[in-house]
């Protein structure tokens, strides 16, 4: 029998902006159980990495596979969670109104009560409060608690450790052991090895091109 194919494959995958090469043709594999590092410097193309990955943003060449089938951005986005630089929320929604409306969206895992997810980030009495209430680390708990809800086998995660304290990260890197221990696959961004999670993991850098 031939091996399970890799949850995502990328191949060749190059992305310019104005003509100028942000990165690229660049292969990349990650199999499920596994978490990929994508590290790079400031300005390396991490983000716009994710973003096209996630369909956010068109590649100029490549393909995109999830578990062998060749995919368009829009046969991908029942795949993948994608958690950005930005949290986004109606700001004037409480914080469990918003996790329905964005589950609503993208799904939800039938075991995960939006409460529970509330619970699981460090959120728990804050169910009412509006979006715009909250700190910036509480945003992005609520972020991590809208990805606990999705369905989505594939996270990426862009600098997902950014504006949380050490519990955070923490929580983060235990978010990342569950998922790919039941079978998920997770790509992180990140400046340094410092906080990636004690997972299977494999390493891409990305290098400034210009
Ligand atoms: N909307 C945009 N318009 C023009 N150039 C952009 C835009 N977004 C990013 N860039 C440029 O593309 C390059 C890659 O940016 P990107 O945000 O992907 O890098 P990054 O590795 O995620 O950086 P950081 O670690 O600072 O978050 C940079 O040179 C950046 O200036």
């Amino acid at each position: 029998m031939p091996p399970p194919a890799s949850l995502l494959h990328a191949s060749e995958l190059r992305f310019t902006r104005n003509e100028l090469p942000v990165f690229g043709p660049l292969d990349l594999e990650v199999d499920a159980g596994e978490a990929l590092l994508v590290q790079g410097d400031n300005g390396a193309g991490k983000t716009t990495l994710l973003r096209v990955l996630a369909g956010l943003l068109a590649a100029d060449a490549g393909t995109i596979s999830i578990q062998g089938r060749l995919t368009s951005p829009t046969s991908r986005a029942s795949t993948l969670a994608y958690l950005g630089h930005l949290p986004a929320f109606k700001a004037d929604l409480s914080a469990l109104e918003n996790l329905a409306f964005l589950s609503g969206l993208h799904g939800r895992r039938p075991s995960q009560t939006f409460e529970s997810a509330m619970a699981v980030v460090g959120l728990a009495g804050f169910e009412d409060a509006p979006a715009r209430q909250l700190s910036a680390g509480q945003k992005k708990r609520l972020s991590l608690a809208r990805l606990w809800l999705s369905p989505a086998p594939l996270w990426l995660l862009d600098e997902p450790y950014a504006n949380l304290d050490l519990a955070g990260i923490e929580l983060v890197n235990r978010m990342v052991q569950a998922h790919l221990r039941e079978g998920g696959a997770a790509l992180v961004t990140t400046h340094g090895a410092y906080a990636a999670p004690p997972v299977r993991t494999r390493l891409l850098v990305l290098e400034k091109q210009v």
